[in-house]
C-alpha cells in the first residue's frame, strides 16, 4: 500500500491536459473483442483499472501491442475461452469493474461467457440485474453460480428483440449494445444509458460495420450484423479528470488552464462548477479557471439552498460529487449534496469534517456543507483512500489544507488518474509518493 505525503496549502499555475477518459476505455477496450481484424485505440489512459483489463484481454489469447503512449492494437482473431476457467482469471475479472464488459462480446461471438462477481469501487449495492435480463431478451441462458458467486451466459443464436431497461445502467447497455449487433434482426433498446462512454462506443462500433441508430438519445435501434472488421478509435479526454481539476483550482485559490477538454462532450459539468461561484471560462477547447480567491454558491431563484445532485446522462455524473462536495467547504454559502446513486460514497465527509469542514452528513446520500469562505484552511491530517473518487477529494482537500498530509491507499486514486503527483506537481503542488 503506498502513501502521497502532501504538502498543503500551495497555489498552483499552468496548464494541465486531461488523459483519455477511463470509462470509455473500458467498453471501447473490450469491444476489440467482437472482431478477428486490427482494432487501434489512441490516448488510452494508462492507469491501474485498464492495465488490468489490457491484462485479461491479454491473458485471454488477444494480441495486445503497445505502439506509442497510449496507443494499442488489439486483435482479437484468437480467443482462449479455456482461460475463463482459470483462478487466474477469476482473481483479475474481480479486480476491476469494466471487466463486466467482456460479457456482451463474447457471448455475442463464442456463444457463451462467464464472469465473476465484478469488482471496482466499494460505495454502495452495485447490481448488474440490468446485464443480464437484456442479454436474457436476447435469448441468452443465464445461470448465476451462488456458491462461486459466477455469471454465467451461453447462446446458440442470440436475436434482437425490443427492451426497456429497469435502469439506465452504463455498464449495462454497454454489454447489450456489444452482444445486440451481431444478434440477428433488430433490437431497441429504450431507457439505454447515453453517456459520452456510450456514444463513443456505439460510434466505434458503427466503424466497425455495426448499425446503430439513435446515439446520443435513450433509444437505441441495432440491427445486427454477421460480423464486424476492425477499426481506428480515439478516446475522449476524461470529463471526470476535467471536474476534478476545475474543483482542484477552486480549492486550492489556482489559477489552472485546462487544455483540450472536449468541452461538447462535457455537459452540465462546467455549468454546475459554475454554480457554485467558480468561474469557468471557455477558450476555444480549454476551460480556464482564474479568480479562485472567492467563489459563492448560487441559491435557488426563491432564495432556497441549492442541491447538487447526480442523474443518468445528460445529469450530473455521480463519479464528481465527492470533488463538488469538497470544493464546496471553502465557498462562501451552502449546499446539499445528494448523492442519488449510490448510498455509501459519502463516508468519507468524517475525515474533512475533522480537517475542520462544516458538514452534517444528513444520511448516506446527503450532506450539508456550510462554506467556511477561506474565513480559515483546512487542517493536514492522516487519512486513507476508501474509493477512487473521494480520494481524489481528500487529495484536493490535503493541497489545500495548511501542513503536511498523509494519504495511504492511493492505489484507490492511481485506479484512475495517471501520474497525478507529477502532473500536479509540475503546476507547483508538493506530492511526494512514499
Ligand atoms: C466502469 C464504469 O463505467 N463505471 C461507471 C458506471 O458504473 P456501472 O455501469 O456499474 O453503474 P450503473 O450505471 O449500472 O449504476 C450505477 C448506480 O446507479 C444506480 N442507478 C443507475 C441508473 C439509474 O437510472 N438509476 C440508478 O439508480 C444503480 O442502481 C447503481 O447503484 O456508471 C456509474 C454511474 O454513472 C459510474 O459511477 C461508474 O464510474
Ligand atoms: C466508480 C467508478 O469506477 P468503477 O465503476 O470502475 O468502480 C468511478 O470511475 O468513479
Amino acid at each position: 500500500m503506498s502513501t502521497f505525503k502532501i504538502e498543503g496549502g500551495y497555489s498552483l499555475k499552468g496548464d494541465i491536459e486531461p488523459q483519455g477518459a477511463k470509462n470509455e476505455a473500458l467498453q471501447v477496450i473490450c469491444a476489440a473483442l467482437l472482431t478477428d481484424q486490427d482494432v487501434f485505440i489512441d490516448n488510452i489512459p494508462e492507469i491501474r483499472d485498464v492495465l488490468k483489463l489490457i491484462e485479461i484481454l491479454g491473458n485471454l489469447g488477444v494480441k495486445t501491442e503497445r505502439l506509442g503512449v497510449g496507443q494499442y492494437r488489439f486483435n482479437a482473431s484468437k480467443v482462449n475461452l479455456e482461460f475463463l476457467k482459470s483462478p487466474e482469471y477469476t482473481q483479475q475479472a474481480i479486480g476491476l469493474r469494466g471487466s463486466i464488459m467482456i460479457i456482451g462480446p463474447l457471448l455475442a461471438r463464442f456463444g457463451q461467457g462467464f464472469i465473476p462477481q465484478p469488482g471496482g469501487d466499494k460505495i454502495g449495492r452495485r447490481r448488474v440485474d440490468t446485464h443480464f435480463i437484456g442479454l436474457q431478451k436476447l435469448g441468452a441462458e443465464f445461470t448465476f453460480d451462488k456458491e462461486n458467486q459466477w455469471y454465467l451466459v451461453s447462446a446458440q443464436k442470440l436475436t434482437g428483440s425490443y427492451m426497456l431497461l429497469d435502469e439506465a445502467s452504463v455498464t449495462g447497455t454497454a454489454n447489450i449494445v456489444m452482444a445486440a449487433v451481431l444478434a440477428e434482426g433488430i433490437t431497441t433498446i429504450y431507457n439505454a444509458a447515453c453517456e459520452p462512454y456510450l456514444q463513443q462506443l456505439c460510434k466505434m462500433l458503427v466503424s466497425m460495420g455495426a448499425k446503430i441508430s439513435g446515439i446520443g438519445s435513450n433509444l437505441l435501434t441495432i440491427e445486427g450484423v454477421s460480423s464486424l472488421k476492425g477499426c481506428k478509435h480515439r478516446i475522449l479526454p476524461d470529463m471526470i479528470e476535467v471536474g476534478s481539476f476545475i474543483g482542484l483550482a477552486a480549492m486550492t485559490a489556482s489559477e489552472i488552464c485546462i487544455k483540450n477538454v472536449g468541452i461538447e462532450h462535457l455537459g452540465i459539468i462546467p455549468e454546475s462548477f459554475r454554480r457554485l461561484g467558480i468561474n469557468v471560462a471557455q477558450v476555444g477547447d480549454d476551460l480556464l479557471i482564474k479568480d479562485t480567491d472567492h467563489y459563492e454558491i448560487e441559491s435557488y431563484i426563491d432564495g432556497s439552498i441549492m442541491t447538487i445532485a447526480d442523474a443518468p446522462w445528460p445529469g450530473l455524473t455521480p463519479d464528481l460529487l465527492s470533488v463538488f462536495l469538497v470544493v464546496a467547504t471553502q465557498a462562501k454559502g451552502s449546499v446539499l449534496i445528494h448523492q442519488k446513486m449510490f448510498e455509501s460514497r459519502l463516508f468519507f465527509v468524517d475525515k474533512l469534517i475533522d480537517m475542520g469542514a462544516q458538514i452534517i452528513l444528513c444520511d448516506p446520500h446527503r450532506a450539508t456543507v456550510i462554506g467556511l469562505d477561506r474565513k480559515h484552511s483546512l487542517r493536514a491530517t492522516k487519512m486513507v483512500s476508501p474509493d477512487i473518487r473521494a480520494g481524489i477529494a481528500l487529495l484536493i482537500a490535503a493541497m489545500s489544507a495548511k501542513g503536511t498530509s498523509l494519504i495511504d491507499n492511493i492505489e484507490q486514486i492511481d485506479r484512475g488518474y495517471e501520474n497525478i503527483d507529477g502532473r500536479l506537481n509540475a503546476l507547483g503542488a508538493k506530492i511526494t509518493r512514499i
